[in-house]
């Protein structure tokens, strides 16, 4: 079912009631964010969005007044408790789905329910059985308006494959490779399609924990060769830590921004960071917040 495009601004739903509460920001922003000149605009501008589903003629709210950003370069997590609106604010920014109110921005756009913005990997490698690996990769480019020449993408595809380690694999069918195999092949497929931002939509959740430590170390290295503009929803507070530059840390459904906080470690990261002090004191206040809102659900 599609979310209401055409519903009426209830009174008392203004800006100042659904500003998100940005909690309080554990560090100012580090010395390795991505520098935005004020002439800049970020990535992504996620702007007070509001979404519900409807069904019958009950309605499920789904994001309250939900505002974050992106900046250009940046590597943002989300975390928030299951089922709150991760998914759908992937939808509405991805302009599959459009918010009842608010607006997505990228690069200073509105884009709101445009497609074609942005770059997607789902929680499933979700690569064409059909398609060699190769071809799965390629196919970003495919589908892109400014397509480069095949020759020129096929170079690129293979001299990427070869550096995540599937060298070997162009012409191989998906089922032929492991789970985090799959998801590389994914990754490249997101990472060499023409648009800025990459959506990641829990990319490691079925994957077990020693490919999953595997997958989040090639993550840090290829995206740190690249900065792309990510965002990237998880349920893992560790891995949100290790890999991101901010994580926002999302309500119960209906979900707002409850938290931010800055992530103050160099890159390159490396993965001894997690025994650090400052990560185990944010890993803790995350799981704090997270517990909390589990406790409200249970009691509400
Ligand atoms: N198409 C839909 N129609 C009706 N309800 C929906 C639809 N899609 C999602 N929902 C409901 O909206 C709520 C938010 O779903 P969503 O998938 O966005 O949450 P999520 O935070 O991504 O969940 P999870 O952490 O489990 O992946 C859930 O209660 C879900 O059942």
């Amino acid at each position: 079912m599609n979310l209401q495009q055409d519903e009426q601004v209830q009174p008392g739903r203004g800006a100042s009631v659904m500003e998100p509460t940005h909690g309080e920001k554990l560090h100012p922003a580090p010395p390795n964010r991505p520098a935005s000149p004020a002439s800049i605009p970020p990535a992504l501008d996620v702007v007070d969005v509001h979404a519900s589903f409807r069904e019958r003629r009950s309605k499920l709210p789904v994001l309250n007044g939900l505002s974050l950003t992106v900046e250009q370069g940046e590597f943002v997590a989300i975390v928030g408790p299951s089922g709150c609106g991760k998914s759908t604010l992937f939808h509405i920014i991805g302009g599959l789905l459009k918010p009842e109110e608010g607006q997505v921005l990228m690069n200073g756009h509105d884009v709101t329910g445009q497609r074609g913005k942005i770059s997607y990997m789902p929680q499933q490698p979700a690569l064409f059985p059909w398609r060699t690996i190769e071809d799965n990769v390629l196919l970003a480019g495919e589908v892109a308006s400014s397509a480069p020449p095949r020759a020129e993408a096929l170079a690129e595809a293979r001299k990427w494959l070869s550096s995540v380690g599937l060298a070997g694999f162009e012409q191989a069918y998906p089922h032929m490779l492991s789970g985090g195999m799959q998801q590389r092949a994914a990754f490249l497929r997101a990472l060499l399609s023409p648009q800025e931002l990459m959506l990641l939509d829990e990319p490691f959740s079925a994957l077990d924990a020693l490919t999953r430590s595997d997958m989040q170390r090639w993550l840090l290295d290829i995206w740190e060769q690249n900065r792309r503009s990510v965002l990237f929803i998880t349920h893992n507070i560790e891995e949100a830590l290790l890999l991101a530059d901010r994580v926002y840390v999302l309500s119960n459904r209906p979900a707002t921004v409850l938290h931010e906080v800055h992530v103050p470690f160099d890159r390159p990261r490396r993965e001894e960071i997690t025994e650090e002090s400052a990560f185990l004191e944010r890993k803790r206040q995350i799981a704090q917040w997270m517990r909390e809102e589990q406790q409200k659900a249970r009691l509400s």
